[in-house]
């Protein structure tokens, strides 16, 4: 069954998954908060900043005007960075308060909420009172928005503790190149999701510093052991943590010139500063905020996690990122298994 859906954000991942729910049927609403980008998509039928040489559907209409874009709605896709889900949260239930719709709301960002350590879906729950929505539905897993726009073959999760609704997502968003898993871990997802992130920037650094695969392949089976260490902690299903949304994405990141988390670490390590390095990316690269919070959870959770403090000295407090591996690698040594 096709739908009408909203998408708010028209960066790299919602143009792409906005091009996508079009091609499959959907009458989609394209938000972006920038008039320029509208008018591009709407006049020219491309996103050049975010999507090199790609021609969006023609039949994809984006807006300006946030109530527009929601109105008779019967999903709402925030995929927004982290740092704005709950000002853009805010905004649609002024809108939703109007109109009275009950939408799903799915969101498709990567994060944890800097101060709060809230996962992002607990945000849109705080934000969009029960009574304006239906579900709320977690996007997540190995996918790049320069994949998917050539429709090479892509595979991730809904999650969500409303089974119904997280199968009408699947159905919305399935097709011959984009499958998509359903699963009841929300906490797993999005902490998978947030995490791996801080690994991909170390897995850029140490490629950026010089260092091989046996590094690299060290880093990702470490990192998703402290992933997982700290996601259990959290409540999530370890399980969780070798599907899709975990080891899948930590893969795609951690490997992938695409990744905007990889190449920051790469520049970072190939002796780049970290202001030049976010300057340049022009997009965002959610695991220089989501360092700050996983090791503030961490903290609090009493969770040993090396790679993700390492990583914040370097980020957060000026330590060499030439002297930090040399000192995770003296660590007393430990059993791999706790
Ligand atoms: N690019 C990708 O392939 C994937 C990205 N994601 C996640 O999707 C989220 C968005 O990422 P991208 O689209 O890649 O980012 P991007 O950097 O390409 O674009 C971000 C978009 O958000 C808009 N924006 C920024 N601040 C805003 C605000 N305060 N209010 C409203 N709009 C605002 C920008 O104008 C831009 O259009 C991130 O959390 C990312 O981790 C997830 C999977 C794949
Ligand atoms: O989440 C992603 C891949 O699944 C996108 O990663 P980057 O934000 O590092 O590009």
């Amino acid at each position: 069954m096709t739908e009408k859906i909203a998408v708010l954000g028209a960066g790299s991942w919602g143009s792409i998954l906005a091009n996508l729910l079009d091609e499959n049927g959907n009458e989609v609403r394209l938000w972006s908060y920038s008039p320029a980008q509208v008018a591009e998509l709407n006049e020219h039928h491309t996103n050049e900043s975010y999507v090199h040489d790609f021609h969006y559907s023609e039949s994809l209409r984006a807006y300006s005007d946030l109530a527009t874009a929601i109105d008779g709605a019967a999903a709402i896709l925030f995929v927004v960075p982290t740092k704005a889900i709950r000002s853009v949260a805010q905004q649609v239930t002024a809108v939703l308060r109007q109109t009275k719709q009950q939408p799903i709301i799915i969101h498709a960002s990567k994060g944890l909420e800097l101060g709060t350590h809230k996962r992002l879906s607990q945000v849109l729950a705080e934000e969009i009172p029960a009574d304006l929505r239906r579900a709320i539905v977690v996007l997540s897993g190995p996918s790049h928005a320069e994949e998917v726009a050539k429709r090479d073959i892509t595979l991730i999760t809904a999650a969500s503790a409303d089974e119904t609704a997280a199968k009408a997502v699947q159905g919305w968003f399935m097709n011959d190149y984009f499958r998509i898993y359903t699963n009841d871990d929300v906490i797993g997802v999005e902490l998978g999701a947030a995490l791996k992130n801080i690994i991909a920037l170390g897995a850029g650094a140490l490629h950026g510093l010089g260092y091989g695969d046996d590094a690299k392949a060290a880093l990702m089976t470490r990192g998703l052991a402290e992933i997982s260490r700290l996601g259990v902690a959290l409540g999530a299903k370890p399980l969780t943590f070798i599907g899709l949304s975990g080891v899948g994405d930590l893969i795609v990141t951690a490997t992938s010139v695409h990744s905007r988390n990889w190449r920051a670490g790469n520049e970072l390590g190939a002796g780049q500063d970290l202001k030049t390095v976010i300057d340049t990316m022009g997009m965002v690269i959610e695991g220089i905020p989501s360092t700050k919070a996983a090791y503030e959870l961490a903290q609090q959770q009493k969770i040993e996690m090396p790679i993700t403090e390492a990583i914040y000295d370097v980020l957060y407090n000026g330590a060499d990122i030439k002297e930090v591996i040399p000192q995770l690698m003296r660590r007393e040594g430990k059993p791999e298994l706790q």
